[in-house]
C-alpha cells in the first residue's frame, strides 16, 4: 500500500451508510491506518470546553497533582508525571504529562477497572470528563460499527463487545519541547495503541506524526475534527484488513494538548482473529502493555 496523505471522512455521512464514505474509511484503516472525521456529534465548543479543563489541570502546582498520581496505585487511573510512560523501549521515557480515567468497576478485581483518581480543582473538571467520555464511547462504538460493516462483517459484531467498556480517556499535555531533549527524547515515542479505536481530539496545535511509507507524515486536527487510528487489538481481530500504524509525537516551542479516548472493548472480549478458533483475552493484552509502558507498573 502506497496511500501517503491521510483521508478527511464526512462522520455524518459514514455514519449514515453513505457508500463512498464507507470505500474511503475501509481503504483509509487497511492503508495507512489513520484518517480524520468531521461533521461529528463532538462540536467545537464541547472539544473547547474539554481541552480547557485539562489545561486548568495540568496547570495546577506540581504538589497538587502529585495527590492523584498514578504512581501510588497498581492502576492507570489518574495524573501521570514527565518520564512516568515509556511507549517506545529504545527511547527515553516520554516527557508529557497525563490524566487518565475510564470506566469504574472494583468488584470486577481487574485493575484495568480501577477506580478514578479525581482532583480538587479545577472546578468542574470530573463533569465535564465524565461527560465526555460517555459521548465519546458513543460515537466511537458507531464508528466501529460502521467499520465492521465496511470491512464486511456484521455491523452489530462489537455492540455487545462494548458494554463495560476498559475505555481510557487521557489528556496529553507536552510542554514546550525540553532544552535538554536529545535524539531519544520524544513528548510520545514511537508507538502503536493497544485497543481498538483511538478517538484522538487536539487544541489543533501540530505534533502528530504518522509513520508512513513515505516517511512520518504530520496530521493535525481543529477542535471539533477528531484524528482516528486503530490499536493492535482491531488489528488482531481483523486479521490485519484493519492496520494499527506507529505514530509519535517529537513536540515543538509550542505547548499542545491532545486528548485520545482509546476505545477498548470489555475485559472478556475476543479479540483473537474473527473465525480463526482462537483466543486473546482483551484485558491480558490490556494489561500486559500497560504493564510494559507504565514505569510505574514494569515488573521488577
Ligand atoms: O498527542 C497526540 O497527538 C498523540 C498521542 C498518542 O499517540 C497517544 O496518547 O497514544
Ligand atoms: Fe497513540
Amino acid at each position: 500500500m502506497t496511500e501517503t496523505s491521510i483521508p478527511a471522512i464526512d462522520a455524518a455521512r459514514l455514519l449514515a451508510g453513505d457508500p463512498a464514505e464507507t470505500a474511503r474509511t475501509r481503504d483509509a484503516a487497511g492503508g495507512i491506518g489513520f484518517l480524520t472525521v468531521h461533521n461529528t456529534p463532538l462540536d467545537r465548543a464541547r472539544v473547547e470546553e474539554l481541552i480547557a479543563a485539562y489545561r486548568g489541570f495540568f496547570a495546577l502546582p506540581e504538589e497538587e497533582k502529585a495527590k492523584v498520581d498514578m504512581s501510588r496505585t497498581e492502576a492507570s487511573r489518574g495524573w501521570g508525571a514527565p518520564r512516568s510512560e515509556q511507549v517506545d523501549p529504545e527511547a527515553n521515557p516520554d516527557y508529557k504529562e497525563v490524566f487518565d480515567c475510564g470506566h469504574e468497576w472494583p468488584e470486577s478485581g481487574l485493575k484495568v477497572y480501577a477506580p478514578n483518581l479525581w482532583p480538587d480543582r479545577p472546578e468542574g473538571f470530573r463533569a465535564v470528563l465524565e461527560a465526555y467520555y460517555r459521548d465519546a464511547c458513543a460515537f466511537s462504538l458507531d464508528l466501529l460499527s460502521a467499520l465492521a460493516g465496511a470491512i464486511g462483517e456484521d455491523r452489530a459484531y462489537f455492540r455487545d463487545k462494548f458494554d463495560r467498556p476498559m475505555a481510557l480517556l487521557r489528556g496529553n499535555y507536552y510542554p514546550e519541547r525540553p532544552d535538554w531533549a536529545g535524539a531519544r527524547d520524544f513528548g510520545i515515542g514511537a508507538h502503536t495503541d493497544y485497543g481498538c479505536l483511538t478517538l484522538l481530539a487536539t487544541d489543533g496545535v501540530a505534533g502528530l506524526e504518522v509513520n508512513s511509507p513515505s516517511g512520518w507524515l504530520p496530521v493535525s486536527a481543529e477542535p471539533g475534527t477528531f484524528i482516528i487510528n486503530f490499536g493492535e487489538m482491531l488489528e488482531f481481530w481483523s486479521d490485519g484488513r484493519i492496520r494499527a500504524t506507529e505514530h509519535r509525537v517529537i513536540g515543538s516551542r509550542e505547548e499542545r494538548i491532545s486528548v485520545p479516548l482509546f476505545f477498548n472493548p470489555r475485559h472478556d472480549a475476543n479479540v483473537a482473529p474473527v473465525g480463526s478458533g482462537r483466543t486473546i483475552r482483551a484485558a491480558d493484552h490490556l494489561q500486559k502493555r500497560y504493564d510494559e509502558t507504565y514505569l510505574h507498573l514494569k515488573a521488577g
